[in-house]
């Protein structure tokens, strides 16, 4: 049987009346990177800062590490490592100071601190800033040191809270490739994230919608079950068009890329191609291979979801 890293169920944290993260069911397995995928306010910090044990849930069961997560909190977080949203690193401090500042805190012996912190610089390439004041660095070395911090106790769980949200994509390239270095050396990796190509990434992911969880597999497997094909149309006037074709129900969304507009039909009206046909007026079309973007399009939003039929129109 698999072992599990992170198992919950029915995970649930109300804010008064809001329910931020709604009976969300999780099961990670150990070594895997993991990803939560939704937008702003979805639920995915809440649901990480519960799962580290920093916030106790409303309602529902948490084990971490194959423990119950209440109760042990305090000797669990000695396994865990936590990247915040924020940099939260001290910005008047020099880099090496730092990260023996984080190393006191877990109580690490200072030869072994040491050495630790010199392997550390080395491994996220920032021998060249140790003296340097944290503020003054720039987005990807700030994440670097970050990540170094969140790693120096050797955690063998790290959540990362939208760790690449402030670099750029060579830096975000080169964070994903530590990230499975990490992974390789059997640590287990929660990230969350509102960037597809991030969570394309991860060997699981949970799609969240306002504490809801949508969807949860591999990315392929999403979208091999997504329950809609993807066409790609060329030609004029694709606004008009991308209008006509949304009042089809059978469209479940119509979007512009460049030149082209892909559609998202149902696939229970069979071949896409040959039922758009008639509807595209002699333009071109394509069958092409869904992408995890048409997944969060089809399991996510008013289309994906109709409110009740009594109460979905306005007569
Ligand atoms: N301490 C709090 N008090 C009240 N409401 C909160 C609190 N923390 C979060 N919320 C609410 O819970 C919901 C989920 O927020 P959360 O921060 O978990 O989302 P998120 O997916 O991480 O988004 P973001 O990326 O913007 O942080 C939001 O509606 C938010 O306003």
């Amino acid at each position: 049987m698999t072992e599990l890293a992170v198992e919950t169920q029915g995970m649930t944290r109300l804010f008064g009346s809001n329910k931020a993260v709604d009976s969300l069911d999780l099961a990670i397995p150990k070594g895997s990177i993991y990803g939560f995928l939704g937008p702003n306010g979805c639920g995915k910090s809440t649901s990480i800062r519960m799962l580290t044990g920093l916030l106790t849930p409303s309602a529902g069961t948490i084990r971490v590490l194959g423990e119950a997560l209440a109760g042990n909190e305090e000797r669990l977080r000695r396994r865990i490592g936590y990247m915040t949203q924020k940099f939260s690193l001290y910005e008047n401090l020099r880099v090496t100071e730092n990260l023996n500042f984080v190393a006191q805190i877990h109580g690490v012996p200072r030869r072994q601190a040491r050495e630790r912190v010199a392997e550390l610089l080395t491994l996220y390439d920032l021998t060249g800033q140790h003296k340097q004041l944290a503020g003054s660095m720039s987005g990807g070395q700030k994440q670097r040191l970050a990540l170094a911090a969140a790693t120096l106790h050797q955690p063998e769980l790290l959540f990362l809270d939208e760790p690449t949200s402030a670099v750029d994509p060579e830096n975000r390239r080169e964070f994903w490739e530590r990230l499975f270095d990490l992974c390789a050396q059997g640590t287990t990796i929660l990230v969350s994230t509102h960037y597809m190509d991030e969570a394309e990434r991860c060997h699981g992911l949970a799609i969240l919608e306002r504490g809801i969880k949508r969807a949860d597999g591999s990315p392929k497997q999403l979208m091999a079950q997504m329950g809609a094909r993807v066409v790609e149309v060329g030609g004029d006037d694709l606004r008009t068009l991308k209008q006509r074709l949304t009042q089809q129900p059978a469209v479940l969304s119509a979007a512009q890329i460049g030149s082209r507009l892909r559609v998202l039909v149902r696939d229970d009206e069979g071949d896409p191609v040959q039922w758009l046909q008639p509807l595209i007026a002699g333009r071109t079309l394509e069958e092409v291979r869904p992408s995890l973007e048409d997944v969060f399009v089809t399991c996510t939003g008013a289309r994906a979801h109709p409110a009740p039929r009594e109460s979905s129109h306005v007569e």
